[in-house]
């Protein structure tokens, strides 16, 4: 077992009711949620949704107007960013140039004053934790844009920090080596054990990283789970649009039985969701599905619309069909594509069916906003 896993101190960071403005505007609004000792957490949203704001409340780097941040047993309220005993990765997080990485890996021990020998030894089972062995005497510019992420990464754990803040750690890198080192970091994460907050808008790298997602839009956070709950149990539209793809039809609620929802949609066709919604009767809603929960068949049936095949594009394994309704709305579907299946051509009518098992339902546009 490597030094530092024995070391490390795991602490539950908690956020509670963070609010901060610039201005008179405000950026957060009462935002809450923990990461426990030894979990990674995703903060994920679209531009200017507050991400990077509640990471510089929990750094220290700016003092909320309300809330608190507690790391462990202690309030940060009074804790200077440096006394924090955080580490830190951000995207142009710039190694200093004129230091070689070994010095970079060193800086922040100094600073916490460690035995200059310590130090030497703490840096080379960084080097050799970031698979850089042998990398210690060059220069910053010396090394490839993914070699000095990962010096950056070295360089905020050195100090043994008890938490992890990673902005857009890789924003700046192409796909594949976004890949390798999310993989990489989710390795290292694992053996040291450090509670970690990432902020990404990268919904990939949130999946595939975190064990569970908080979703900010507009400075408030809309659902706080599992990457998987937030895909199949979106609590809100956003959530639902955000992460993967969703199809929507406007409709109207018009009637129910004991089991089920008769939804109204444009053009006198309906959809029959099997369960009872909570809206009333008249209620304008928005249904979605993804493209995985529609098939495409060349028979009429319940819960199958008429639509026109705009394109449909094989895309690896999957074909997928753009789709668009007699009324004009687009729709789009997925499957698995396999020797045998077919592919239709552009302008062929076809009966989408949804699998209204799995259809949402949220609180629709009134209809003279349409
Ligand atoms: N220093 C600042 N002065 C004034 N307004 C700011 C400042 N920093 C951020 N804002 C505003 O606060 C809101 C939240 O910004 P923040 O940087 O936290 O968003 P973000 O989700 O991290 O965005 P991005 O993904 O683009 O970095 C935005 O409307 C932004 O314009």
């Amino acid at each position: 077992m490597l030094d530092i896993a024995k070391t490390a101190d795991r602490k539950r960071l908690s956020v509670r009711g963070v609010t901060h403005s610039y201005g008179g505007q405000n950026a957060v609004s009462d935002v809450s949620f923990d990461v426990e000792a030894g979990e990674i957490v995703a903060l994920l949203g679209p531009s200017g949704c507050g991400k990077s704001t509640v990471l510089r409340a929990i750094a220290g780097l700016i003092h909320p107007k309300a809330g608190n941040i507690i790391l462990g047993d202690d309030d940060l309220a009074n804790v200077s960013a440096r006394a924090r005993g955080i580490g830190m990765v951000f995207q142009n997080y710039a190694l200093f140039p004129h230091l070689t990485v070994a010095e970079n890996i060193a800086y922040p021990l100094a600073c916490l004053k460690v035995p200059r020998a310590e130090r030497r030894a703490r840096v080379d089972e960084m080097l050799s934790l970031v698979r850089l062995q042998g990398y210690g005497n060059r220069l910053p510019r010396e090394l490839s844009g993914g070699q000095q992420q990962r010096v950056a990464v070295a360089r905020a754990i050195a100090g043994r920090p008890s938490l992890l803040l990673l902005d857009e750690p890789f924003g700046a890198l192409d796909r594949a080596l976004r890949f390798d080192l999310q993989v990489e970091l989710l390795h290292l994460q694992k053996t040291l054990g450090i509670t970690t907050l990432i902020v990404t808008h990268d919904q990939e790298e949130a999946q595939s990283l975190a064990g569970r997602l908080v979703l900010m839009n507009k400075g408030n956070i809309e659902q706080t789970d599992t990457p998987m709950a937030v895909y199949d149990r979106p609590k809100t539209l956003f959530v639902n649009t955000f992460i993967g793809q969703a199809n929507l039809l406007q409709g109207t609620v018009v009637g129910f039985d004991a089991v089920s929802t008769l939804i109204g949609l444009a053009n006198e066709k309906s959809l029959r969701l099997p369960r009872r919604l909570s809206f009333t009767v008249g209620s304008r809603v928005t249904i979605t599905f993804r493209p995985e929960e529609v098939r495409l068949s060349t028979q009429p049936m319940e819960n199958a619309l008429p639509v026109d095949v705009t394109v449909s594009v094989p895309l690896g394994p999957s074909l997928v069909h753009d789709l668009v309704l007699e009324d004009g709305t687009g729709l789009r579907s997925s499957e698995v594509r396999g020797p045998s299946t077919a592919i239709p051509e552009p302008g062929a009518q076809l009966f989408a069916e949804i699998d209204t098992m799995r259809c949402h339902a949220f609180p629709g546009e009134p209809e003279n906003s349409q």
